[in-house]
């Protein structure tokens, strides 16, 4: 049984139409991210998936039940992730976290256990609206987790952190579904989207058009690799003289060489001793939006 299974769910505001017909299933255990632009339609669709936000159309169920109406047996098994500015006021970030035990029953030395499971163990007495936006989020994924739910739910769990304090997010969302869990996050960022996820949904103008790994949407794309090599390493006639060179331009980090075969032209520069501050880089997540929608990524 899928963990989770979306038919052409839609939701239209006047005359935007924010989710279009959209369909989507998830395995259990598997980690998917929703990734597009502002506006895309993410959240409306994460909510409406999480009961939260009646559709005009389609249907959504978690764990084999409808999610609408709002459905009692399910909310101890699903975990949603707050945005920070749903705490409640005035509570530090112990009493917060309890106060969520409290309602699913959990114990309090769990809901501490958690506490020091996302690195706020000595942040236990501070109020939350004296947490910085990394500790927040972090304490509003503590939230969502508290009571052991078997689905998680998270919408842009990093937005608005710094590089380092995304990045030491991702370690705790990566151990998240070690254990089994189901995760579906939304996110604006292609990296963290590569990084975390098993299955990519490509969302943009109310539709998903395109689900899969990572690594499957940008080998589809076919992009030919282009290989950097250290300035002066080798001259710019001479890589134009390689079997299998498509292009060859300078820039500021070298000189680059575009190819659709990348094992070839890198054994060809070997051979000649000319590998220097080689880098390769294939497709991004990037180039398969630019492919799908005709448009460059804005986050
Ligand atoms: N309650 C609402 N009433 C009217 N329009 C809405 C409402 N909620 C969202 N929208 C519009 O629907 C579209 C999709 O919004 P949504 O928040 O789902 O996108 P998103 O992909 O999550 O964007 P972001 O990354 O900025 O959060 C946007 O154009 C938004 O302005």
């Amino acid at each position: 049984m899928a963990a989770i299974e979306v038919l052409d769910l839609t939701k239209t505001y006047g005359e935007l139409q924010a989710v279009d017909a959209v369909s989507l299933e998830v395995a259990e255990g598997e980690f998917v991210g929703i990734l597009g632009p502002n506006g895309a339609g993410k959240t409306t669709l994460l909510e409406m998936v999480e009961g939260l936000r009646r559709p005009d159309a389609g249907t959504a169920t978690v764990l084999g039940l409808p999610v609408w109406p709002r459905n009692a047996d399910l909310l101890p098994r699903m975990g949603v992730q707050l945005q920070a500015s749903a705490f409640f006021e005035r509570l530090t970030a112990r009493e917060q976290l309890h106060t969520f035990a409290s309602l699913y029953a959990v114990p309090s030395a769990t809901a501490d256990e958690w506490l020091e499971r996302v690195g706020l163990d000595d942040k236990a007495g501070t109020r939350v609206e004296d947490l910085s936006g990394g500790q927040a989020q972090r304490l509003s994924i503590a939230c969502a987790l508290v009571h052991d739910p078997d689905v998680v739910f998270l919408d842009e769990p990093t937005a608005a952190l710094d590089p380092q304090a995304r990045r030491n997010l991702w370690d705790l969302l990566s151990g998240l579904n070690n254990s089994g869990r189901t995760v579906v996050l939304t996110t604006h960022y292609m990296d963290e989207a590569e990084v975390l996820c098993d299955r990519v949904a490509i969302m943009d103008s109310g539709r998903i058009l395109q689900v899969d790994s990572p690594a499957a949407l940008i080998r589809r794309l076919d992009a030919p690799a282009r290989i950097t090599v250290a300035p002066g390493a080798v001259g710019l006639e001479e890589a134009r003289g390689i079997a299998a060179v498509d292009d060859v331009q300078e820039s500021v980090d070298g000189v680059v060489l575009t190819t659709r075969d990348p094992a070839h032209v890198v054994a060809r520069l070997a051979e000649r001793d000319q590998l220097d501050g080689v880098r390769v880089q294939t497709g991004t997540l990037e180039d398969v939006f630019l492919d799908l929608t005709g448009r460059e990524y804005r986050a």
